[in-house]
């Protein structure tokens, strides 16, 4: 890794001068938000700036803190945080650039051409978002499935709880390692292939088990749980709350809550109560739904119950069969170049043995030509040269001598 290690030290030491100040590329509530190359590896990452001059130092300690969580926080799914640094009143966090867009703008495109988000797309998008959801709640990664019938283990109730708290299309990046194909007329990114980056835990927070909840919320109240806006303590379970209303949205292209004030947006969210999503979807994915938009915390639905239905299992399936194809592909790629490699080498070798032997013919012939002479002179022949003793020779010459006759 090219990075140095995020620590949760108070920052003291400058990296600034480690990074080329891009453009702006958004304004969150906390700040810019910047494109940056880290100079030492020429990598583009963003550059998240929070003022925090105002700040206590619990205040301050809180950040850090938040800092140590997502440093810890390694997941395919999951923006790779990568270090952090502070200039005067100013924390910086450098993160990985998702360059393909994110959530809300797929929506919005799906909407402008007046088509449906396809329901395998959906479940493809959710089962990713659930893997990065399980590794928070948990502090565990998923067990990679053997088959689609394989039913996940029930996880053990551990440390290093985190919850998202501000889960939303604007969170929920696509990225794509596939260069798209300049022959072709589009360029526009194949949803159906791309990963999904949860990013944005700025407003995490760990948790030390998960039976003690966190009592501040700070989130975009269209995906905000009943519980968190009645000022009670939330959980994990918040999060699944705002899942459902964006796989909702996925779905209908519009949050399942909507108000013209925030007394009747409230209102509307307590009660819980939304229209079906369209009848293009199955069934199946309304019910998804409808456990996680589910005001009784006793019978929401947990990351863990939900990764236990089958199309989330199936897309859970085909996404390791996508990254195993992948794989195969990088080692095929990989033995090509060996053997172009081997081919270039084995060139070469030809060329400076061609070399050789021309030099090794042009001594012979001299030598063989000195000892004619010698002998011509009358001169005693001292013995056979060097080269005619086996010494320095080539393994074996490239001809045969054929004697007629014999
Ligand atoms: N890792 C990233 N890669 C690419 N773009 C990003 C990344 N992180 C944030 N952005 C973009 O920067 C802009 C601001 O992001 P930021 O997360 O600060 O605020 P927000 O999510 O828009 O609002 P809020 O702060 O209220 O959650 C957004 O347009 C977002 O898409």
């Amino acid at each position: 890794m090219y990075y140095r290690k995020p620590d949760t030290r108070e920052p003291n030491s400058s990296k600034v001068g480690d990074y080329q100040v891009l453009e702006e590329i958004g304004r969150g509530s906390f700040g810019f938000v910047r494109k940056v190359i880290h100079i030492p590896t020429n990598k583009v990452l963003v550059r998240k700036e929070i003022q925090y001059g105002h700040m206590n130092s619990k205040e301050r300690q809180q950040l850090i803190s938040e800092c140590a969580i997502l440093s810890q926080l390694k997941h395919e799914n999951i923006v790779e945080f990568y270090e952090w640094d502070s200039d005067k009143d100013v924390l910086y966090f450098y993160m990985e650039y998702c360059s393909n867009g994110d959530l809300s703008q797929m929506i919005s495109n799906f909407k402008k051409e007046r088509k449906y988000i396809p329901e395998k797309l959906v479940w493809r998008i959710m089962a990713q978002i659930l893997s990065a959801l399980y590794r928070c709640h948990y502090g565990t990664d998923l067990v990679p499935l053997e088959s689609i019938y394989d039913r996940a283990k029930s996880p053990v109730k551990g440390s290093n709880v985190v919850i998202h708290r501000d889960l939303k299309p604007g969170n929920i990046f696509l990225s794509t390692e596939k260069v798209p194909d300049p022959s072709t007329a589009s360029q526009t990114l194949d949803y159906n292939t791309a990963s999904v980056k949860l990013g944005d835990f700025g407003l995490a927070k760990s948790l030390g088990s998960s039976v003690e909840f966190a009592t501040t919320y700070v989130g975009t109240p269209y995906y905000m749980s009943p519980e968190v806006l009645m000022d009670q303590p939330y959980s994990p379970l918040s999060d699944i709350w705002s899942l459902g209303c964006v796989v909702y949205e996925m779905c209908t292209l519009h949050p399942p809550f909507q108000a013209k004030t925030y007394t009747d947006l409230q209102r509307r969210i307590r009660a819980g109560k939304f229209e079906r999503i369209p009848e293009y979807y199955s069934q199946e994915l309304q019910l998804v739904i409808e456990s996680c938009i589910n005001p009784d915390l006793q019978t929401r639905a947990s990351a863990y119950s939900l990764l236990q239905n089958i199309q989330l299992r199936i897309a859970r399936k085909s996404l390791q069969l996508e990254r195993f194809e992948d794989t195969l592909l990088d080692y095929e790629k990989e033995l090509m170049n060996v053997g172009d490699i081997l081919e270039r080498q084995a060139a070469e070798y030809e060329t400076e043995m061609a070399v050789i032997r021309s030099q090794y013919r042009k001594e012979f012939d001299l030598t063989v030509e000195q000892r004619v002479r010698e002998i011509l002179h009358g001169k005693k022949v001292s013995g056979m040269p060097d080269i005619m003793q086996g010494k320095n020779h080539l393994n074996r010459p490239d001809y045969h001598w054929r004697v007629k006759g014999r």
